[in-house]
């Protein structure tokens, strides 16, 4: 008899849709399989008031239509004023704020320097019960990127949190098995987001057997004992983690380059890769709350009324290597191995 899963209709929370023709050839993607998503605001420029942020949904839903709902999401400058981000949450126009530490990732150059000096937004945003999205890594030049989540953790989280302890976190993209450790210890204001991609490559994917470009994101992908760490915090069933897929196109030559960009596309066969992921680790039960449950949860929102399915085939799935889009060819993240699940 064939095996089937029916989950809840996923919901996507941490996502980048990008604009113009990119955003043509690829939201499609998403909103094949996700009901809802978290949408990234580090456009060029970036979204940084509640009218950018108005204007984008509308470019995002004259491609999707209306079965797919973006979530929208502010980008914090040290000139946001507190004020038009209370009032753009309390019309229902942004769900959350992110919180890019300047020069941390791609089209991070407005982000935040000077932490100390975001408290008055925090506290806004605390009172609001608006959440904090945080690219956890810090730039200094000293630190090695392998560590850089590390002593965001150290440096500028746990201050934040002791500093603000009402306010809602989601720590995004998480790579490390300290920052596992750090959701554990906090209480249940504080959630984290695991990709598709951290929980199939480590750092040797990345590295051994010469340079995978389409394998290089930001946070990097670290050694396997923090790959591990990941996997057993999202098949857990610890409702703080759940899928935010950071899946984030860049044009192939972009990503084939003598200095590639950072982003993984998983957008197309994110599904597909969790199920076989979970499957293999023996907890395919655990796929509904990690992709369906524990996000509507944090954010306080209803689970979705529709539904997905997935059947284990016999012969392994096959979907595109890439995307074409209107702004250059997209490379869809491989897993290195085949996956046997596929979305109905
Ligand atoms: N994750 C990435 O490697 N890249 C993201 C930015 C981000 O989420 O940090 C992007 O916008 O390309
Ligand atoms: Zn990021
Ligand atoms: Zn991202």
């Amino acid at each position: 008899m064939t095996q089937t899963l029916t989950i809840p209709r996923p919901d996507d929370w941490h996502l980048h849709l990008r604009d113009g023709a990119m955003l043509a050839g690829i939201a499609p993607e998403s909103a094949r399989h996700f009901a809802r998503a978290i949408i990234m605001p580090n456009l060029v420029p970036p979204v940084v008031t509640g009218a950018d942020a108005a204007a984008y949904h509308g470019r995002i839903r004259a491609v999707t239509g209306a079965g797919f709902t973006p979530l929208m999401t502010l980008y914090l400058t040290e000139a946001t004023d507190p004020a038009d981000l209370v009032a753009a949450h309390a019309q229902g126009i942004i769900t959350a704020v992110k919180l890019y530490p300047a020069g941390a990732t791609t089209n991070s150059a407005s982000g935040v320097r000077d932490f100390d000096r975001m408290r008055p937004v925090f506290e806004a945003m605390a009172e609001a019960g608006i959440p904090l999205l945080c690219h956890g890594e810090v730039t200094d030049p000293e630190i090695d990127i392998f560590d850089r989540e590390a002593v965001f953790i150290d440096r500028v989280l746990d201050p934040i949190r002791r500093r603000t302890p009402a306010l809602r976190v989601v720590m995004e993209h998480i790579t490390t098995a300290d920052a596992v450790a750090y959701v554990h210890s906090q209480p249940e204001n504080l959630g984290a987001t695991i990709t598709t991609h951290h929980l199939v490559i480590n750092r040797n994917h990345i590295l051994v057997g010469g340079i995978k470009p389409h394998y290089y994101c930001l946070p990097v992908a670290k050694r396997e004992t923090h790959r591990q760490a990941l996997l057993s915090a999202a098949t857990s069933g610890d409702a703080r983690f759940f899928l935010g897929t950071d899946s984030a196109p860049h044009t192939d030559d972009a990503k084939e380059s003598a200095c590639g960009c950072a982003g993984c596309f998983t957008a197309t066969n994110t599904m597909s890769i969790l199920a076989q992921v979970f499957d293999d680790a023996g907890a395919l039960d655990k796929l509904e709350g990690f992709a369906s449950r524990n996000g509507p949860g944090f954010y306080r929102l209803p689970v979705n009324e529709g539904t997905l399915t997935l059947e284990k085939t016999d012969t392994p799935v096959i979907y595109p290597a890439k995307i074409e889009t209107g702004a250059g060819p997209v490379t869809v993240f491989d897993p290195g191995f085949p996956l046997y699940w596929r979305v109905l």
